[in-house]
């Protein structure tokens, strides 16, 4: 039986605003194995990037459990939460989110040299993991000097950069034109299969969807397989 690098239990986020009260998650459940790809689809506004958030401990549920290696890292302090972050998860944004005064390789060794990996270490990992997207010539090229998915590309370098067990990414090809939004999406699915981690990637496209293991659906703040 696959090994659950995720599970989501009765995970339920409010946003209060003014009198109103918005329960944009109900009671998500879901487990992410290693090695599978999961596609999460749902309109726009009704809770993706929230639940991405929540999983990605960026953000705290206001009930129910997040249990990652093996602990229910929604009640944790914050410094324990940060470093399973750091060692469990990458992610991808839509927007490539990179240091701009850094070179793609600097970007994907620092979420390393954060987590106390030698710096010779690091560099050989960056050029390895951006060697894996094409990019081992550009190595020493500021994002602003890449073009829209190389930058992508590197995102993903450096959201895989600490060899995470969960990679969680929103939209990750839809600030991309098309042509460009596949090729990126190919290679994503390519090194994720590669390297035996589960993966949750939000997308509106039905067509990326369709390329991964199973699809899920927000609906009425819970999840659903389709
Ligand atoms: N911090 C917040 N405070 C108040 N409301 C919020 C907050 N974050 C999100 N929301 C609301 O929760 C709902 C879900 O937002 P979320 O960003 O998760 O949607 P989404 O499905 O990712 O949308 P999109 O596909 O357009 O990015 C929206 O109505 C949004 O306005």
């Amino acid at each position: 039986m696959a090994e659950a690098v995720m599970h989501l239990r009765d995970v339920a986020r409010e946003f209060v605003s003014g009198d109103e009260t918005l329960h944009v998650l109900r009671g998500v459940n879901f487990t992410l194995n290693a090695g599978e790809t999961v596609a999460l689809v749902a309109p726009s506004g009704t809770g993706k990037s929230t639940l991405l958030h929540v999983a990605g401990l960026l953000d705290h549920p206001d009930s129910g459990t997040v249990r990652i290696a093996g602990r229910d890292a929604a009640k944790l302090p914050d410094g324990e939460r940060t470093a399973i972050r750091c060692s469990e998860i990458g992610f991808v944004y839509q927007f490539h989110h990179l240091l701009g005064e850094f070179t793609a390789r600097e970007n994907v060794m620092l979420p390393q040299m954060i987590a106390g990996v030698p710096k010779a270490q690091a560099r050989v990992r960056a050029d390895e993991l951006l060697g894996l997207f094409g990019l081992g010539h550009r190595l020493n090229h500021l994002p602003g000097k890449l073009s829209g998915g190389e930058q992508q590309r590197v995102a993903i370098a450096r959201a895989l950069a600490n060899a995470p067990s969960i990679l969680l990414a929103d939209e990750p090809t839809g600030n991309l034109d098309v042509a460009t939004a596949d090729v990126v999406f190919d290679e994503l699915l390519r090194v994720v299969r590669g390297s035996g981690l589960g993966a949750l990637i939000a997308t509106h496209n039905d067509d990326l969807a369709r390329r991964m293991d199973r699809v899920v659906a927000l609906r009425d703040g819970v999840l659903v397989e389709l």
